[in-house]
């Protein structure tokens, strides 16, 4: 059996004590696995993101994290407007492992170029990361994940926002990276690309469900997304969401 890298036992997490926002999650992430989180807007997705990171304390049960994680945010919360170049952004990812008084040197400025060329941003490593499209920002966001090198990665709703050539482009490297032993979690609003990750982890609150992706029945739909599901017959199911960025495809890559 691989090594659990992520696993939250009887978590119970939330902004206020006495008032958790997610309950009662219990799961695990091995490495070389993809977890998908999914669950209704506030359903607890970016707040369980937040626990396991540590910003937000257990109420209950505990989090165990075996090596560092490296966050990416979802697009819009990180425009990042003040003027840095798509490369500023990715050599942020060294500087955790780089102490204070020392300038970043060749070597991490040559790791951020290799991780943007990773990604498809090779060329446009001195751009403004203000000026790209919401895939191309998505995409420099995981080349910072990547010069951070961390075994664990949380990746809130990367495909929000981002055109279907930078999905291509996402899914593609998430699938590298589980092959070489990371393990990933991807909070997404997309229930079939989710029911084909290792794992599937349903929260509304609480959580709904976690088992493989097979397993995500119709009562779990409907305990994850209640009244927001639509039950198309024969386990297929899709759930109408009202989300302000989903299913949104920009138009310029
Ligand atoms: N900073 C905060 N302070 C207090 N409550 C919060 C805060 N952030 C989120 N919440 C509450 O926690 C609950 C879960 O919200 P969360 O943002 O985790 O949901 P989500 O699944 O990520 O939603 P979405 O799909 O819309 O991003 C909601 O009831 C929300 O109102």
């Amino acid at each position: 059996m691989s090594e659990v890298l992520i696993e939250a036992v009887g978590l119970s997490t939330g902004y206020a004590p006495g008032e958790p926002a997610l309950r009662g999650v219990t799961f695990a992430a091995n490495a070389g696995q993809i977890v998908a989180v999914l669950g209704p807007n506030g359903g607890g997705k970016t707040t369980l993101m937040r626990a396991l990171l540590g910003e937000l304390p257990p109420f209950e049960g505990r989090v165990d994290v075996h090596g560092e994680i490296a966050y990416v945010p979802q697009t819009e919360q990180a425009r990042l407007d003040f003027p840095v170049s798509a490369l500023d952004v990715a050599l942020m990812g060294a500087y955790r492992r780089t102490p204070w008084w020392k300038r970043l040197g060749r070597a991490e400025h040559d790791r951020a170029l290799q991780a943007l060329d990773r990604v498809g941003l090779r060329e446009r490593a001195k751009d403004r990361f203000g000026t790209l499209s919401g895939g191309q920002r998505q995409r420099v966001l995981i080349a910072r994940a990547l010069v951070q090198d961390a075994p664990i990665l949380l990746l809130d709703e990367p495909f929000s926002g981002v055109d279907r050539a930078s999905e291509a482009t996402i899914l593609g490297l998430l699938g590298q990276l589980r092959a070489q032993g990371h393990a990933l979690l991807i909070c997404t609003h997309d229930i079939e690309q989710g029911r084909g990750f290792d794992r599937v982890l349903g929260v509304h609150g609480e959580q709904t469900f976690f088992g493989p992706g097979a397993a995500l029945d119709a009562a779990a739909l409907e305990r994850t997304y209640g009244s927001e599901i639509v039950t198309l017959g024969e386990g297929a199911a899709i759930a109408v969401q009202c989300h302000h960025h989903d299913h949104e495809h920009d138009q310029h890559g």
